[in-house]
């Protein structure tokens, strides 16, 4: 039975409210110490969610960042006697600021090295914290921190700041469900479900990375800050590796990546080791073993059940009642044959479209739009391109062939900023655009399509378009969590742009749709329209039409010859010599890296050396020393 998106609110609310109540039920101390410290780490683990879950980057050093919180805090608030309310801040902000300088460093180092790095981050502050004793305490720690005292609350300590540490947690966790659906969420999510798509899309990965790196560093001295407000001592013993590891099987139980799983990995992680305490020494056996069972019965996590229960605020199908209405109308198990019809209905709408509006409006000049200039690409030993040079007019689709190996998607890479040249420039409308990293040149007007389908596959369909468009490009994390105008209007125009694209593509009902469940066609037509949402000046297609079949060949040259017609100039890779030359105004032959033909559509694919580097033939022995060009 489906649960409506209202009762899983009423549901959340009553589940917030129960977890009120224990200190006025006369819980005891013990639990509610219990349940405060798993509150501090879940909000520590909710950065480690953000920065490995979300954006995809190891980070194994949280503790530290825990630790430099709450020392700093500790420090502030003994040795120069500054209130709370002043120290947590000044260490959140300190701490962000080293966590932001550790993004820097993170962008230089991907994978398992990123992982081992901050695993010496959580030695490094051991080390300085044991050896600056004069500052630190050293192994005794720091003592004597004035707690957050609420007599207010009545009982001791533990009861005072129950309420207040769950609110805060809950405020945290919807900051963070916030910064999720903000363009920046969406860029942290592409870049882990795919960095390369994501840079040449326009995402600044680097940048990203770094903000993602800062926000994982602010949780984790919040958390520090509120551990050292609500316990009064610290030593390095709390901040050891063994926490960061604690953290992030927080997060891997709670399921990678789910922000309401991390809440309940920490209660499990946490709780789960007190609750079985009465084993003595076999309760981390115990423990151990538990969690085995739930990765092993539930490999996603115990985010499975809280990603239902946060559904009304997360992004995609489940999160956009409307969207899913509609996306329900659609079969989930679409056939070949429906896919077909569908494909040619959008076709022939297109193609009427495109009479009525009258073909060819856009008039074509010969002035360049893109010029290659004596390109050459090495990959060590092998010279992918030598010394290519051509021009694409604007509004001009020009083909590029050759055979397989030849350079085509080098070229293609090339000009879209994810290969760097060896040697000579490529410049769009005079601007150089070679040398720059991809997401410029994205901003500079270029979009491409890959050879084999790249969408980012854990997000929905409207937010893989949204992505790419240009309002939202800028990672504005705080106004998008916050919401400010421009943020939203932003926010809107990218949304009204993006299932303008899919219209085009004749997709728009799968807008709420999770990438990943679609079949290679629609997937085709989803890059399509984020190829296009930022309205390019250049439209790059590496074999647009590799793997489609019948009606989305048909469809897709009905929408290249919609976008030819609105003027969008279009450099395209493409095997089938038919459908190139259906297609293309000039075309550019490579072959072993070298230009050996350029010309109008018909004339070229009639070249006899053009027949016979395509037919494996003998084209060193015969080819001419200039470029051929034909002239008809
Ligand atoms: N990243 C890379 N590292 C090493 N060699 C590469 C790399 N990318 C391409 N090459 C080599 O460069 C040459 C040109 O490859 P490219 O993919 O550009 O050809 P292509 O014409 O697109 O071929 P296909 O039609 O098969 O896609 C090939 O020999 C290929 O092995």
């Amino acid at each position: 039975m489906a649960v409506s998106m209202r009762m899983r609110k009423i549901i959340l609310a009553v589940i917030l409210l129960a977890f009120l109540l224990p200190p006025f039920v006369g819980t005891n101390g013990y639990a509610l110490q219990v349940l405060n410290l798993a509150f501090i780490y879940s909000i520590a683990a909710l950065g480690v969610t953000i920065a490995t879950g979300i954006t995809g980057m190891v980070v194994l050093g949280q503790a530290a960042f825990m630790g430099l919180g709450a020392y700093t805090a500790g420090l502030l608030m003994t040795g120069l006697a500054l209130p709370w309310w002043i120290a947590l801040p000044v260490a959140v902000a300190a701490t962000g600021a080293v966590g932001a300088a550790l993004g820097l460093v993170s962008t230089r180092i991907k994978g398992h090295y990123l992982a081992i790095t901050t695993l010496g981050l959580n030695e490094i502050f051991r080390l300085v914290v044991l050896n600056e004793s004069w500052l630190t305490g050293g192994p005794f720690g720091l003592r004597d921190i004035p707690t957050l005292s609420l007599p207010v609350m009545g009982g001791g300590i533990a009861q005072q700041l129950y309420v207040p540490l769950f609110l805060l947690t809950v405020l945290v966790y919807a900051l963070a469900l916030r910064i999720y659906r903000t363009s920046f969420g969406r860029q942290m999510r592409s870049i882990r479900d795919d960095d390369l798509a994501a840079e040449s899309m326009g995402v600044n990965s680097r940048s990203v990375r770094v903000m993602s790196f800062a926000l994982c560093s602010v949780f984790g001295a919040i958390a520090g800050g509120v551990f050292v407000l609500t316990f009064g001592f610290i030593s390095p013993n709390n901040f050891l590796v063994f926490e960061s590891i604690k953290l992030l099987l927080m997060v891997v139980i709670g399921g990678l990546g789910s922000i309401g799983g991390t809440f309940l990995g920490a209660l499990v992680v946490i709780g789960l080791p007190e609750a079985l305490r009465d084993f003595q020494t076999y309760y981390l056996a115990i423990f151990g073993l538990g969690v085995v069972v739930i990765l092993l019965t539930v490999p996603k996590g115990l985010g499975i059940v809280a990603d239902w229960l946060l559904a009304p605020w997360l992004p995609g199908e489940e999160g956009d009642e409307a969207g899913a209405a509609k996306a329900r109308d659609v079969s989930d198990e679409v056939t070949l044959e429906e896919e077909d019809r569908r494909a040619m209905a959008v076709a022939a709408r297109l193609k009427t479209e495109r009479e009525r509006a009258g073909s060819g409006t856009f008039a074509r000049t010969a002035e360049p739009l893109l010029k290659v200039e004596n390109v050459s690409k090495s990959f060590g030993g092998i010279v992918a391109l030598k010394d290519v040079s051509f021009d694409v007019g604007r509004g001009e689709i020009l083909g590029l062939i050759g055979p397989n190996g030849s350079g085509k998607s080098t070229m293609i890479n090339a000009c879209s900023g994810i290969v760097n040249v060896s040697s000579g420039r490529i410049a769009l409308d005079g601007q150089v655009i070679s040398g720059l990293p991809a997401w410029d040149v994205h901003a500079a007007g270029v979009s491409r399509i890959f050879q084999n389908v790249r969408v980012w596959n854990s997000m929905a369909v409207l937010e893989n378009v949204m992505i790419c468009h240009p309002a939202t490009r800028q990672a504005r994390v705080l106004a998008g969590a916050i919401g400010t105008g421009r943020a939203r209007a932003d926010e809107e125009l990218a949304r009204d742009d993006a299932l303008k694209a899919l219209d085009l593509m004749g997709i728009r009902h799968l807008a709420g749709r999770r990438a990943g469940d679609l079949s290679f066609g629609q997937s085709r037509l989803v890059e399509l329209a984020r190829s296009i949402v930022n309205k390019p000046r250049l439209l790059l297609l590496d074999e647009p039409g590799a793997g489609l079949r019948g009606g989305l060949i048909m469809e897709l040259a009905e929408i290249l010859k919609q976008l030819r017609d609105q003027g969008m100039t279009i450099l395209v890779v493409e095997h089938r010599v038919k459908l190139v030359v259906s297609m293309c105004d000039r075309i550019v032959v490579l072959n072993l890296g070298d230009k050996i033909a350029e010309g109008p559509a018909q004339g070229v694919a009639r070249d006899p050396i053009v027949i016979d580097a395509y037919l494996g033939g003998k084209v060193e022995r015969k080819r001419r020393p200039e470029v051929v060009e034909i002239a008809t």
